[in-house]
Parts: C-alpha cells; sequence; structure tokens
C-alpha cells in the first residue's frame, strides 16, 4: 500500500463544464483503480483556467448588472467548490459501477503565505484563457491586468503566485485520509491567506497547485506525488524537431535541465521543482508526471515522467 497524493492540472481540465466533467469521469475510473489495488489518495487539482473564467464573469457583472464587485480569494473558494463537487461525483460514480463503499469529500482548503513573498510584486501565474498579443494588449490598457506569454500558447492574464507556507486544514485532510475517506484538498493550489495576529485574510493570488500539492504530500509522509497535466510526458527541447522523452529523471538530471532552460516557467518548471523538492525531501519517494488521459499506462511503465532521487525506479 502506498500513500499517494494526485493533482490534476487546471488547463488539463478542458475548456467548459462539459469537458471538464468528461474528462473527469475518465481519470476517476484511473483514481478509483489505485484505491482499489489499496492505496490510499488524496486528490488535488489546478484553477488557472476556472478562476480566471469566474473572475471574468463575476467582474461583468458587476460591470453590466450593478451587482457587488467579487475578490479574488473568493473566486478561488468558488472554483475549488466547482471542480470539487465535479470529482466528487466522479468518484463517488466510479466507486458505485464497483459496490464499493467508501466517502468522498471535497474540502475547502486555505494555503498560508507571507504577505512579504516578493510574489506579490511579480505576477507570474497564468489565469483564465489564452488571447492574442493585440487583444492582450488592449485588455491590459482598458482594465489594467498583466498579460504575459504562456509557453508559446498564446497571452494570459498572469496574478502574483507566492510560495505556499502552511496547509491550514491539514489536520482534517490528514484525519479523513488516514480513516480511509477519499478526499479533495489544495484545489487551486488552496485559496492564499495570510495570518495577522492568527487571524486569517484572503489574498488576490493563486498558489501553484503543484507546489500546493507537494506540501501536501510531504505532509501527509505520502510515497508517492503524481502530476496530471496536459502532455503524456516531460521533454526535453519540448517542441522542436528534436524533443525527446524523459522517462527517468534523477534529481541531479533535473537540475541539469533547469539550468538549461528545458522547462518553462509557469507551466513545466514548477512541476519539475515540486517534485524535486518532495522527492529529496524524504527516502524511498517518487514523482511522476504524466497525462490526464494516460495515469494507467504511465503507472506500467510505458509512459511519463518517473522522477526519483538517483533516477532509477523504487520498487
Ligand atoms: N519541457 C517540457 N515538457 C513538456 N511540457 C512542457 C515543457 N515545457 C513546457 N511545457 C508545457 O507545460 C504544459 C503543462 O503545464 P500547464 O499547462 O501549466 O499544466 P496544468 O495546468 O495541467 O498543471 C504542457 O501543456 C506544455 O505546453
Ligand atoms: N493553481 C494552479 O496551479 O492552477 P493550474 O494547474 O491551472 O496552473
Amino acid at each position: 500500500m502506498s500513500k499517494i497524493v494526485v493533482a490534476l492540472g487546471g488547463n488539463a481540465l478542458g475548456k467548459s463544464p462539459e469537458e471538464q466533467l468528461e474528462l473527469v469521469k475518465h481519470t476517476a475510473t484511473s483514481l478509483i483503480g489505485l484505491v482499489v489495488e489499496g492505496h490510499k489518495i488524496v486528490v488535488s487539482h489546478g484553477n488557472g483556467p476556472q478562476v480566471g473564467a469566474i473572475n471574468l464573469g463575476m467582474n461583468f457583472a458587476a460591470e453590466h448588472d450593478q451587482t457587488a464587485a467579487f475578490p479574488f480569494p473568493e473566486c478561488g473558494a468558488m472554483s475549488q467548490g466547482y471542480i470539487g463537487y465535479h470529482l466528487q461525483q466522479s468518484l463517488q460514480n466510479e466507486l458505485h459501477q464497483r459496490w464499493m463503499n467508501k466517502d468522498v469529500v471535497s474540502l475547502v482548503t486555505q494555503v498560508e503565505v507571507d504577505p512579504t513573498d516578493p510574489a506579490f510584486q511579480n505576477p507570474t501565474k497564468p489565469v483564465g484563457s489564452f488571447y492574442s498579443k493585440e487583444d492582450a494588449q488592449r485588455i491590459e490598457h482598458e482594465k489594467g491586468y498583466v498579460f504575459k506569454e504562456d509557453a508559446g500558447r498564446g497571452y494570459r492574464q498572469v496574478v502574483p503566485s507566492p510560495l505556499p507556507k502552511s496547509i491550514i486544514e491539514l489536520n482534517s485532510i490528514s484525519e479523513l485520509f488516514e480513516n480511509d475517506n477519499l478526499v479533495i484538498a489544495g484545489g487551486g493550489g488552496g485559496v492564499p491567506v495570510v495570518k495577522t495576529d492568527g487571524c486569517l485574510k484572503g489574498v488576490p493570488a493563486v498558489i501553484d497547485k503543484d507546489r500546493s500539492s507537494a506540501l501536501l504530500a510531504s505532509d501527509l509522509d505520502a510515497d508517492q506525488l503524481i502530476i496530471l497535466t496536459t502532455v503524456d510526458d516531460v521533454y526535453i527541447n519540448y517542441g522542436q524537431t528534436d524533443q525527446k522523452v524523459l522517462r527517468d529523471l534523477s534529481i541531479q538530471e533535473a537540475q541539469n535541465y533547469i539550468d538549461e532552460g528545458q522547462f518553462a516557467a509557469g507551466s513545466m518548471l514548477p512541476k519539475i521543482e515540486a517534485c524535486m523538492g518532495f522527492v529529496n525531501a524524504g527516502d524511498n519517494r517518487s514523482a511522476l508526471i504524466t497525462s490526464l488521459d494516460h495515469l494507467d499506462e504511465a503507472l506500467a511503465g510505458k509512459v511519463g515522467t518517473l522522477i526519483t532521487k538517483t533516477g532509477a525506479l523504487v520498487k
């Protein structure tokens, strides 16, 4: 039996509620497969496209319908509810199909960040849809948002992405997990909060869910962190004619490729760094990066990139 934290990428969750539900149904089959094999899992997920869409919709309503303005942390909490609901339902349906009985619960999760984190002065986390350069410049001018190019895929609004310090609801997550419940937690990296004199307050930012998931995996002393995204594997020379799949990666090899600039900031780089941090902080830990569609094949070693301390398979 292994303890596994599985993180689903926000960009990998499709472009509409219908697409998202279809995609998570497929992944739920693989996740329940892990449960059937006797593993204990916690599920987390990203929210970049979703929190951007919610924020855009709420801003539009405020401008056109005179509804109250809706702060960004509240949009983050809404994204946790929306994505958690789809995951919860898909996992419950999959359990039902297999005549299994287990409680599935999504936990609204707050994650503490440092109010002096330099990330607040340098927004890097892409949210919402992709725009052309011209449209991005127009919206920047009209609304004062910041846009950046996202890994060759177009321009997206970026917001601050401070590092996660601690998971506020960790004890509840841990208790549910240890008691064999299926928990969805740390969605969207957690709603970022700062603590002043012990009191929590939401801040407008999006924490990288790969980094929060790695923190959660370490806190739960998990054996494996699985990051499910849009690509089956991690590559070097990604997107070029000579791109090459990385199947097994040691911490040192990963660092060398980071130094060469092989992983794009804001997309693959945080995943690799999160995996390295998690693997390095314990013994016999591994981290797997693959697509939402191919978890079964990746667990069988056919696709995916497995990161371990030495690059050797963990048995
Ligand atoms: N070296 C690389 N290998 C594979 N994918 C890469 C690499 N560098 C950048 N990427 C990009 O990273 C993306 C995955 O990151 P992202 O979209 O932020 O993930 P998610 O939202 O699913 O967590 C891929 O779709 C790909 O475009
Ligand atoms: N919060 C977060 O990291 O979202 P994505 O997975 O969509 O980037």
